[in-house]
């Protein structure tokens, strides 16, 4: 997708599944420019794509019949309440007067607007309003929902509450989504595949699993004993000889886990390490306290993939929040 002075989208190939996926880049990455051709709204330059089977250069009106959209930006109209706002948009979709009023209710009380959808939407806080949003996007009983970043503006709780609003879109209806979002730590608990695009791109497309499952690190405490004082180290010395990968073995990066300094951080490479680690622990007459798998977060690990050419490119502080790195901050946004 080529605009005057940019190149949004940029021979980006991808196939996304049944589920819930997650669309996953910094501001300008091209997300709000894919969901618009998905939509049939906006003709690619080049190339095509299709939605549950359907050309979107061809069938535009077709694709919107069957999926829902919630676009980014504030869209409502202040004066009306959400009921009427809802109604309206479900009539819009082709539903007859009666059950656009019934499934009106039922969506709007499945995203947690009760008595204040009688009142005016421009009295609204955003993450009501969000709510309506996503309500709209969902009256019709569409088969694939396109959610563009619904996280917005909302506090942590806020954020909480949607997503688990968006993870439940899928396991009590059965609606797929694709949902957009800025920030990667936050899909992870909700997507069961996560795309991720950058400068227009395509950086990586896998199962969520995939993301933080390769690089297992375990986590094991023992006790000590009698004939052990210092239980710790004599599990270091028997593992190591047993040729198990000890991970930072001095300056141990055990942040965040409690009792730190009497973990040791082990690599997994398959199931033998938690053999191999039993059987140490066993032969040492040590006590097991936990030997626990810790899951990578996904932005971990697309930092380390990433290398640190890229991350050095950006302020720590977008890092450290997990935000994908600001790459296109320097182009004309709209
Ligand atoms: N109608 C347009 N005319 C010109 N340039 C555009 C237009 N729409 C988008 N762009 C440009 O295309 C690029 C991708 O924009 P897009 O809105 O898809 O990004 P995004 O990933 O959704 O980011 P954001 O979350 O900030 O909206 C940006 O550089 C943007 O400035």
């Amino acid at each position: 997708m080529r605009f005057p002075r940019v190149t949004a989208l940029d021979r980006l190939t991808l196939d996304i599944g049944p589920g819930v996926t997650g669309l996953v880049g910094s501001n300008g990455a091209g997300k709000s420019t894919l969901i618009k051709i998905l939509l049939g709204l906006s003709p690619a330059t080049e190339g095509r794509a299709e939605v549950l089977g359907l050309d979107v250069a061809t069938s535009g009106a077709a694709i919107r019949e069957r999926v829902g959209y919630m676009p980014e930006h504030d869209c409502l109209p202040p004066d009306v309440s959400a009921t009427e706002f809802v109604v309206h948009m479900a009539r819009m979709s082709g539903l007859p007067p009666t059950a656009a009023r019934e499934r009106t209710a039922d969506t709007l009380r499945h995203v947690g607007l009760y008595e204040e959808r009688y009142r005016p939407i421009g009295g609204y806080s955003t993450g009501m309003k969000q709510r309506v949003k996503l309500a709209q996007a969902l009256v019709h009983d569409p088969q694939l929902v396109l959610l563009d970043e619904p996280t917005n503006g909302l506090d942590p709780v806020g954020r909480d509450e949607m997503l688990g609003l968006i993870r439940r879109i899928h396991t009590d209806f059965g609606i797929s989504v694709l949902v957009t979002s800025h920030l990667l730590g936050e899909l992870e608990r909700t997507c069961d595949h996560v795309v991720v695009i950058d400068g227009g791109t395509l950086l990586r497309s896998s199962a969520t699993s995939d993301f933080t499952q390769t690089t297992a690190t375990l986590a094991v405490e023992v006790t000590d004993s009698e004939t052990h004082p210092d239980g710790t180290g004599a599990l270091r010395e028997v593992l190591t000889d047993a040729g198990v990968t000890l991970i930072g073995h001095d300056g141990i990066d055990t942040e965040g886990l409690p009792g730190a300094g009497h973990i040791l951080l082990i690599e997994a490479t398959g199931e033998e390490t938690y053999d191999v680690v039993r059987d140490s622990v066993a032969g040492l007459g040590l006590g097991l306290v936990r030997m626990e798998q810790r899951r990578h977060q996904i932005a971990e690990v697309f930092r380390t993939e990433q290398g640190a050419a890229r991350t050095a490119a950006v302020p720590a502080a977008a890092t450290t929040a997990g935000v994908v790195q600001q790459k296109g901050s320097g182009r004309d946004e709209h």
